[in-house]
């Protein structure tokens, strides 16, 4: 699927250029398409994954493979590779798209001025989404359906570790759309690694209606300088859990353990343990973690409860390990977890575990990120265990969408004024 590298400023202006207006033609057509055909496409789509599950699982072989010469690390291998049961679990989800309600022409709200002027808002689709993700071939799938479901064409960039997983599973995708009868421009894949194009993307005004980028800290620094279309930014994990004076022991390890250790290089594990300085089982909870396999660096309050705990670096609180790595604080209560979370949070999950209702409340309230949870994992972090169904990712932005995004988070609306012959006066 690769082009020529590397590609120029202007070879790759042409290139997103020509698959933007591509992608415009389709979005056009989507904006109309009927729900049943577009679940079609999916279930199509879904069927040739199945039937092409070997090729497909050979091309994530071969994806494997360079990502073992290139000494990739296990949690990021564990995200590139599928097998016959993930594949399953890819093809399923699209089915589970095509199975959610359109939201494409549904009632926001009505009503009625005392003019007799009726007003509505209709939800209507983004338009064309370009999507930047990262090297997780199950994305090309579920952000391709979610956004042909919601009535748009997608642009997708995935991560270079997984191009030919990718291009297998987006040929089964294109192939589904086609044979439903719809645009196969409808969700087109860049056919080069070189990120001279995502560069391209991200200035692609007027072509691309919105950026979902899915990503780490090179790829926010990028948006954040190059961004020349609207961005629905799907950063970094900075999570933090907080366990309260009031929480319950078991609960709190419990919890504490799932959230840091249940998948590490998911964007919402938690990074960071903050513990309360009155917390009479701090010994007990960090000796959990660290039973359990979890690397410690904590304060020097920290340090004192478990011997197994290094020194923590300021970088540390900072820092998204997506490993079996936990910093640890000791803080003031709420107020010191809450102003802990508003100097390093990446604004993605945080949560707090405690009886004390009103601490809970004042945390949910004042913490700024876009999931705020109490007495749960931030593992739970994700569209499908919010009942949406799939989602592109978690949206760490203020705008449009906050947290797990699915079929409504890539649609907008518009105002449908209904008169009967009212003038201004
Ligand atoms: N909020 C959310 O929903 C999600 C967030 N994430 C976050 O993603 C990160 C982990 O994934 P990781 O694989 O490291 O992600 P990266 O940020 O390295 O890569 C993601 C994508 O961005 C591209 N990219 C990265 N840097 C640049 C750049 N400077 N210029 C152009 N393209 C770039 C990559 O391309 P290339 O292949 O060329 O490297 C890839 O396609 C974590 O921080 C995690 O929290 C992950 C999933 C969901």
């Amino acid at each position: 699927m690769d082009m020529p590298l590397p590609l120029t400023e202007q070879d790759a202006d042409a290139l997103i250029g020509d698959m933007g207006r591509r992608a415009r033609d389709a979005a056009r057509v989507l904006a109309g398409a009927p729900t049943a055909r577009k679940a079609e496409a999916l279930r199509g789509s879904a069927a040739l994954l199945r039937e092409r599950s070997a090729p497909i699982l050979s091309a994530n072989a071969a994806d494997m493979a360079r990502a073992d010469a290139s000494g990739m690390t296990a949690a990021m291998k564990d995200r590139l590779q599928l097998d016959e049961e993930r594949l399953e679990g890819v093809a399923s989800a699209l089915e589970a798209v095509a199975g959610l309600d359109d939201p494409v022409g549904g009632l926001v709200d009505e009503r009625t001025r005392p003019n007799g002027l009726v007003l509505r808002r209709v939800r209507v689709p983004l338009g064309v989404v370009g999507i930047i993700y990262e090297s997780r071939p199950n994305v090309t799938a579920d952000a391709g359906a979610l956004a042909l479901m919601a009535g748009n064409a997608a642009v997708l960039r995935g991560g270079s570790e997984a191009r030919a997983s990718n291009a297998a599973i987006h040929a089964a995708l294109a192939d589904g759309i086609e044979g439903a009868g719809l645009p196969r421009d409808a969700v087109q894949m860049i056919p080069t690694t070189d990120r001279a194009a995502v560069g391209a993307l991200l200035r692609a005004q007027g072509l691309v209606d919105i950026i979902v980028p899915r990503g780490g800290k090179g790829l926010v620094a990028r948006v954040q300088d190059e961004a020349r279309v609207p961005v629905l930014a799907h950063l970094d994990g900075i999570n933090h859990s907080f366990v309260h004076a009031s929480a319950d022991k078991s609960m709190a390890e419990a919890i504490v353990v799932n959230a840091k250790l249940r998948r590490t290089g998911v964007c919402g594990a938690t990074e960071t343990l903050l513990i309360d300085r009155t917390y009479p089982h701090g010994a007990a909870l960090v000796a959990a973690l660290a039973d359990a396999g979890c690397v410690l660096r904590g304060d020097a309050e920290a340090q004192v409860l478990d011997p197994r705990i290094t020194a923590a670096s300021d970088e540390d609180w900072d820092t998204e390990y997506l490993d079996a790595i936990c910093s640890v604080r000791i803080v003031g209560g709420v107020d010191g977890a809450i102003a802990h979370i508003a100097a390093h949070a990446s604004h993605h999950t945080d949560a707090i575990i405690a009886e004390d209702e009103a601490a809970a409340a004042r945390f949910l309230g004042e913490v700024d990120s876009a999931i705020v949870m109490w007495n749960a994992s931030t593992q739970f972090a994700d569209g499908g265990e919010f009942g949406l169904g799939a989602e592109i990712g978690i949206s760490t932005g203020r705008l449009h969408a906050r947290g797990p995004v699915a079929l409504e988070g890539l649609t907008t609306y518009k105002w449908q004024v209904l008169g009967t012959g009212q003038i201004r006066p």
